[in-house]
């Protein structure tokens, strides 16, 4: 039986998280939860999995949190706060944490589980981007797994069980290309909240799928791939498959191609990074290639995405520059989704702050030069708000 605990568990990833866990009582058991503000949904889970230790993030909502559960015997331990998330990512025997957490809020949590020797299975990609400096080197450090649970990451995993280090040549990120895939890009200035939500093939948190849109999230997905396989920026490549079936598939040197294919399910990858190296049997739709139906494939339009050029640039310039990146793009997709700027602007206000880090960029960033590089560049996007506003300058995209 794995113990596992899971942070950010009343999301998207927590909650198809814990639908594994209650399909496999046998062979997983929470030890810790842990969530934003949902206070209702974090109560029910906890009466469902009884775990040792909980935490709620958003302070106010400790005292609606013990009192939903105040009949529970024996009580958990409940937390606040970041400290107490933290608290709950490194405590007790759990073996495996499950990172849930949307975005660079989920980086302290992933450390102090490494820290306190926990394997990782790795939904936040967040984390891995902004963070990769500070944590690659404590994974190593503690000897701990770094399972990758987004859906691409884990296909490649998959696909390279078995093949030499050296057999890997490239690999190939598929994209759905998302919402907006089939519009004019003449149409995208004036797209709402509401169509920038409606990914066609996954059922997502709000901001990944925004990510997905403006194809941010596949230019996360190249620095996510590079960190976790070390393959050059120039030996990661996109292509866009609408249908979401192919995960992602790996070139090996002697041009053989490998694939992981399975239906648009993240329950999946987030059960193999559990399960690994074993496989469990599940009764899960299996993939039906006629059902599935053609399978086809694009090149990228970086003309009318300019967000994935500017995470390669970004990622081949390295040091803190992925974190400004990563920070920009949260707090411009948060604006967004406040309908406080256009869809456009996402991408010119992150290229705006990442043009205004490169003098600044860290090579080698502690994780107090990250966590500094963050802050700022959530306040040059507002600063790049006004920017747009008062100048209406559109900046050049490369
Ligand atoms: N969803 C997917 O299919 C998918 C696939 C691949 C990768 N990912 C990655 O997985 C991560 C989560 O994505 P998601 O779609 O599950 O997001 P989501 O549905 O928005 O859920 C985010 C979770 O994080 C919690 N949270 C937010 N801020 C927190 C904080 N400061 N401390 C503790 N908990 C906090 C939220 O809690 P409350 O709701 O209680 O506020 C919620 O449980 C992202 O990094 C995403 O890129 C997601
Ligand atoms: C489900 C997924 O892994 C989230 O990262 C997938 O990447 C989303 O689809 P898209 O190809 O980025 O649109
Ligand atoms: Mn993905």
């Amino acid at each position: 039986m794995k113990a596992i605990t899971l942070v950010g568990s009343t999301g998207s990833i927590g909650t198809q998280t814990l639908d594994i866990v209650t399909q496999y009582p046998d062979q997983f058991r929470i030890v810790g939860l842990a969530a934003g503000s949902n206070v209702e949904m974090l109560a029910a889970q906890i009466r469902q999995f009884r775990p040792e230790i909980a935490a709620i993030c958003s302070e106010d909502k400790l005292p609606a949190l013990k009192e939903a559960i105040i009949d529970l015997d024996p009580q958990p331990i409940l937390l606040a706060g970041e400290a107490g998330v933290i608290e709950v990512a490194r405590y007790g025997d759990a073996q495996t944490v499950v990172t849930g957490i949307v975005g660079c809020a989920g980086l302290l949590p992933t450390i102090a589980a490494i820290e306190a020797g926990k394997d990782i299975a790795l939904a936040n990609k967040e984390t891995l981007i902004a963070g990769a400096p500070v944590v690659l080197p404590l994974v190593e450090k503690h000897g701990v797994k770094l399972l990758p649970a987004d859906s691409e990451h884990s296909a490649i995993f998959q696909c390279l069980q078995g093949v030499p280090k050296a057999g890997l040549r490239k690999i190939l990120l598929t994209a759905s290309g998302g919402a907006f895939r089939d519009w004019d890009v003449e149409k995208l200035a004036d797209v709402t909240v509401a169509d920038a939500l409606k990914h066609p093939n996954w059922s997502m948190g709000r901001k990944i799928t925004v990510d997905s849109a403006t194809l941010m999230n596949k230019g996360l997905e190249v620095i996510e791939a590079h960190f976790l396989f070390g393959l050059d920026y120039d030996d990661i490549e996109i292509v866009i498959h609408p249908q979401s079936i192919i995960h992602s598939l790996i070139e090996l040197q002697d041009t053989s191609v490998l694939a992981q294919l399975g239906w648009p399910d993240m329950r999946l990858p987030l059960l193999y990074a559990l399960s690994w190296p074993d496989r469990i049997y599940t009764n899960w739709e299996r993939l039906d290639l006629v059902k599935a139906g053609n399978l086809t494939f694009r090149e990228p339009d970086h003309q009318k995405y300019p967000c994935m050029k500017l995470a390669y640039a970004v990622g081949k310039a390295g040091g803190s520059m992925p974190a400004v990146l990563n920070a920009a793009n949260e707090q411009a997709v948060a604006l967004f989704l406040e309908e406080k700027i256009r869809f456009l602007d996402i991408p010119r206000c992150i290229e705006w702050v990442c043009d205004r880090h490169q003098n600044d960029n860290r090579a080698n960033p502690s994780l107090d030069d990250i966590l500094t590089a963050d802050k700022w560049a959530r306040q040059e996007v507002l600063i790049a708000t006004e920017k747009l506003e008062t100048q209406s300058r559109i900046i050049s995209l490369r």
